[in-house]
């Protein structure tokens, strides 16, 4: 089978400088840790533990982002991603790198958004907020993805929102990876429910398009009101779920078309199961979210083989997202009457 490289952004890293994406040699400019006041604990993962808190001088609230020691090499890379897309739209700010005085590990300072948790948040959004929400996300992704990079752990924990300013930020880039063509990448990344079946069939020659998956599974979490959306109880789990849904005939036209083997775990388990159509996950509160090129949204992000999956490029110019896109051609010729980020433009 002729390797098949993503529609997009193939070989961007390859036209690029070596030192591009090469976080071996890094050369961090330290900042000093005392410039910054740690406040209260706002959360905590399986690499990091995070505060608000305060540049000294300037009272300016911030985010330090205390890394728990791990391989350096995993350190250097997600201080390199966060370089190279500094700037980048909806990219988290980088203010500043410093060395925790008592840990000694490194600490990344971000810059603060006043996020309200998913769970309460999400469900009181209208269909345009969903969309806007969306497309802002797939602004940070395109950027990344432009700039040879995936994001790898895209789900609602890392997409940080301050609704009062309609301002998003994707965060989190400590499982951030550098795509080259045919390279073999790790499985063992994204978070469970936004896996994405490649992860789950160990097909490492995955792209960019992992994270596609995972944003359109965080998009059919939000329109039917389902969170999550595929909840399995483990890896293996997960790609059950997804066939319930999707149904077993592309999983295994996917599965066997790439040679792919399953893993024993599956034998029996894999039972046929229908492709469900999805208003099957209609109900009376989710209805009004729901449209026809929302559905196809969901088709053209949720499909087993990546090579096939919608890229960044085309979910903007999808049709689900032309609300979006008008709405900012307006803001542009000034046609708007209201300011834009009040409650009445939404
Ligand atoms: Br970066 C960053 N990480 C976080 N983890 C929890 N809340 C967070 C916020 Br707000 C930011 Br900004």
């Amino acid at each position: 089978m002729d390797c098949l490289l993503p529609k997009y952004y193939a070989n961007v890293n390859l036209v690029r400088s070596r030192e591009y994406s090469d976080y071996g040699c890094l050369t961090i400019p330290w900042g000093n840790s005392e410039n910054y006041d740690v406040h209260s604990k706002i959360g905590r993962g399986k690499y990091s533990e995070v505060y608000l808190g305060k540049n000294i001088e300037t009272r300016v609230p911030c985010v330090l982002k205390i890394l728990k020691p791990v391989k350096k090499k995993k350190i250097y890379r997600e201080i390199k991603i966060l370089q190279n897309l500094q700037g980048g739209a909806n990219i988290i700010e980088l203010i500043d790198i410093v060395r925790d005085s008592i840990s000694h590990t490194p600490s990344l300072i971000f810059e603060y958004v006043n996020n309200r948790d998913f769970k309460e948040f999400f469900p009181t959004l209208s269909d345009f907020e969903i969309r806007f929400y969306i497309y802002e996300t797939l602004k940070a992704l395109d950027y990344s993805h432009s700039h040879g990079i995936m994001h790898r752990d895209i789900k609602p924990h890392n997409i940080m929102i301050d609704h009062s300013i309609r301002k998003l930020r994707v965060i989190d880039w400590g499982l951030g990876e550098f795509y080259y063509p045919n390279r073999e990448y790790n499985v063992r990344v994204a978070s469970r429910y936004y896996k994405s079946p490649e992860l789950l069939v160990n097909d490492q020659q995955y792209s960019y398009s992992l994270d596609i998956w995972s944003l359109g599974v965080m998009l059919a979490a939000m329109v039917f009101k389902k969170e999550p959306f595929f909840r399995g109880q483990d890896n293996y789990d997960q790609l059950i779920k997804i066939a319930k849904v999707l149904g077993t005939d592309e999983l295994i036209a996917y599965i066997e078309k790439y040679d792919l083997k399953l893993d024993q775990a599956y034998d029996g388990k894999i039972r046929a199961y229908e492709k469900k159509v999805w208003n099957e996950f209609f109900t009376k509160e989710n209805r009004h979210l729901i449209s026809n090129e929302c559905l196809d949204f969901l088709d053209c992000c949720l499909k087993y083989d990546h090579h096939f999956r919608i890229t960044t490029k085309e979910a903007l110019n999808h049709p689900y997202l032309a609300p979006v896109v008008q709405m900012y051609k307006s803001i542009q010729c000034g046609e708007c009457r209201v300011a834009p980020n009040t409650p009445e433009y939404a």
